[in-house]
């Protein structure tokens, strides 16, 4: 019988979205950074947005943070995206099966926030919302029992985490001690022939810049077609490319299934960020679809859903590298054996600096040094929420 003092509230609140905002929404971003600066996307077929990915929304949602206060006073909370849709859903949905409840019955309060929402949801934004509950009931939790997340999923296998980065410059990666730089791509099938020369060209320049034997991956963003995909995974293999990762819609399962065999021998197929809950990482899985999956916690369901998908790519032999998320991730990673590395997401708009990826919307928050880092033993996920940026509660209750 858990002796925890019952959940009282649940607010959920959003970061003003003025294209400056960056936390969470990390595509949320100033001109002139390299996160926005013509990365090959679904909508690139269209010219007019092209260019920008902000242009067509990518930053429309915001940032959403989630907080949940016990009956004592400690209160636990996690930022993720998903802006006022988001907030609605955990205000007006999601917050009565939290309320008056004893904060351990995680398992029962994921069951009920996922299937009551099942007829609207599944994927998407609204496991968005149940994903950032869920990381603020860890972050309580944590609180309330005076342990850091990482001891509650069964301790940490290895004294610190290694990284790769995300960013546009992997040449600075390498200097500043990352084990990889994972490189936007930033021409799609739209820009044809042209566009994979140019594709090809930046890769062979970084491929000069870092040397052999630096890790050098491309992010495709859901932008190709099998056909491209396959021929850019062919001649980006001369190049040492070690994986393509999501280069086809999430939807696409049999797409991927296909690219994977199709796929020069010993590089890799990424995908996953985009995918949720366990059952559609049980089509990529089963399915054959990759060979490194990198479902995102603040998207995929939480840490209860993880716990799940992780287990399953465990039992197929299939590495699990979480999609960015900061702390939310790392509490994770160093507790499994098949998440033997992160990713680090190269905030600065130049990709040459190490910030934290969350900026400003956390205090406290961990970054690599030398590409490495010791996970924070303080309760919880180890970071507080920042007081001084706005936050806006739009549907208090
Ligand atoms: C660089 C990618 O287009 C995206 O912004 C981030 C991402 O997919 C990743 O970190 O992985
Ligand atoms: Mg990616």
């Amino acid at each position: 019988m858990s002796r925890l003092p019952k959940i009282k509230h649940v607010r959920a609140y959003v970061v003003k979205n003025d294209g400056t905002g960056g936390g969470a929404d990390y595509h949320d971003q100033g001109d002139g950074h390299w996160i926005d600066d013509h990365i090959a996307t679904p909508m690139a077929k269209y010219p007019e947005y092209r260019q920008s990915r902000r242009s067509f929304g990518i930053n429309v949602l915001g940032t959403l943070v989630v907080e949940i206060e016990a009956e004592n006073g400690v209160v636990g909370f996690a930022v993720t995206t998903g802006g006022e849709p988001a907030a609605y859903i955990v205000e007006k949905h999601l917050a009565r099966f939290l309320e008056g409840r004893d904060p351990s019955e995680v398992e029962k309060i994921w069951d009920q926030m996922y299937f009551s929402t099942q007829y609207y949801g599944r994927k998407g934004l609204v496991v968005n919302a149940i994903s950032g509950v869920d990381l603020a009931l860890w972050d309580l939790l944590g609180r309330l029992r005076q342990e850091p997340v990482f001891a509650m999923l069964g301790g940490a296998v290895r004294d610190e985490l290694t990284f790769y980065a995300t960013g546009a410059r992997p040449d600075k990666a390498k200097e500043l001690g990352f084990i990889g730089g994972k490189m936007p791509l930033h021409h799609g099938p739209a820009e044809g022939e042209e566009g994979l020369r140019k594709n090809l060209a930046e890769l062979e320049a970084m491929r000069n810049a870092c040397g052999d034997d630096f890790w050098l991956m491309f992010d495709c963003w859901m932008a190709l077609d099998l056909n491209y995909a396959t021929r850019l995974a062919h001649e980006a293999h001369k190049l040492g490319l070690k994986w393509i990762e999501e280069a086809l819609s999430p939807d696409d399962y049999w797409g991927y299934q296909a690219l994977k065999k199709r796929a020069p021998p010993g590089m890799l197929v990424t995908t996953g960020e985009h995918e949720a809950t366990r059952w559609g990482f049980r089509m990529l899985l089963e399915m054959e679809c990759c060979d490194i999956i990198q479902p995102d916690v603040g998207w995929c369901g939480g840490v209860t859903e993880l716990i799940k998908i992780s287990a399953m790519a465990d039992a197929k032999g299939v590495l699990m590298i979480p999609h960015g998320s900061s702390v939310y991730s790392y509490h994770f990673v160093v507790t499994r054996h098949n998440s033997p590395f992160a990713e680090f997401l190269m905030m600065a708009p130049g990709a040459d600096e190490v910030v934290p990826m969350f900026h400003p919307q956390l205090i406290g928050e961990p970054v690599p040094v030398n590409g490495r880092l010791k996970v924070p033993d303080a309760p919880g996920f180890g970071v507080e929420l920042n007081r001084d940026i706005a936050l806006h509660r739009p549907y208090a209750r």
